[in-house]
């Protein structure tokens, strides 16, 4: 049986992802708010730009932490940036998603989530995604280094140095791997577990621009941040 040993260099790593993860927040309160009251389809499409705009200036900061990320050749910076914003927001909703609530709230959040304006064909695909997020009970540590690795997808569109981008994701995925290893003994395919969200992650990058303009309303609206990410208007 392989003896798993995290170095102190792997331990400063993960120190520094896990802080920016933590201090990097969105506020958890979109959960809240969804559970407070129903809204319009309209109400709910201006929350959900409201949220993905903050959430990806958190996902600028947070990556701004990144070993190495500054270094790296600043087009394929952004080009990892815009490839990646959609990928961790959903992330992060499937994390926010996953949180145990008090009896039934969890119901309500899904059913608020179901009648919000998305169109019923992305429903399927979307908790697909959260409930197998959900069931692998991700600890915080394991949260930030997937997400970071999420950002540091070498083969993303107009990334120039790939091979630069993968020696930034190489000793985060040796990382999670160890991770995974020493929290989740008992399921030895969890580390491949994580890896294959990553992937259905993608596909959910594919519904995005659909999603959005077929949210039950007229005139969708977005912030300028919004238009560069998300590729609309
Ligand atoms: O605000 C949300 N997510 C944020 C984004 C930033 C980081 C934190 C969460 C939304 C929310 C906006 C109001 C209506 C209802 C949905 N949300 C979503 C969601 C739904 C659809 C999309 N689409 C993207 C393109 C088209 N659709 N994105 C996120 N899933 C959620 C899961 C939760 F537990 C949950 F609580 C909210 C969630």
């Amino acid at each position: 049986k392989e003896k798993v040993e995290i170095t102190k260099e792997q331990q400063a790593l993960m120190k520094v992802i896990a802080d920016a993860y933590n201090r990097h927040q969105i506020p958890q309160d979109v959960a809240k708010k969804l559970l407070q009251d129903q809204y319009s389809a309209e109400e709910n499409f201006l929350l959900l730009t409201e949220m993905a705009t903050s959430q990806v200036q958190v996902l600028v900061e947070f990556t701004k932490n990144i070993p190495g990320f500054l270094s790296l050749n600043h087009e394929d910076q952004i080009a990892l940036l815009k490839g990646s914003a959609v990928e961790a927001m959903f992330l992060r909703s499937a994390q926010v998603f996953s949180k145990k609530m008090p009896n039934g709230h969890n119901e309500v959040l899904e059913d608020r989530i179901r009648r919000s304006g998305i169109s019923e064909e992305f429903m399927t695909p979307m908790f697909n995604f959260y409930k197998s997020i959900g069931v692998l009970h991700m600890v915080q540590e394991e949260q930030a280094l997937l997400t970071a690795i999420t950002i540091l997808t070498p083969d993303r569109p107009y990334v120039k140095d790939q091979q630069a981008v993968e020696r930034l994701q190489e000793p985060m995925l040796d990382l999670l791997r160890k991770l995974c290893v020493l929290q989740h003994p008992q399921k030895p395919q969890y580390f491949a577990c994580l890896l294959g969200r990553l992937t259905e992650l993608r596909t959910l990058n594919y519904y995005h621009a659909e999603m959005l303009t077929s949210w039950r309303m007229n005139d969708h609206k977005f912030t300028p941040l919004l238009c560069e990410i998300w590729d609309v208007e």
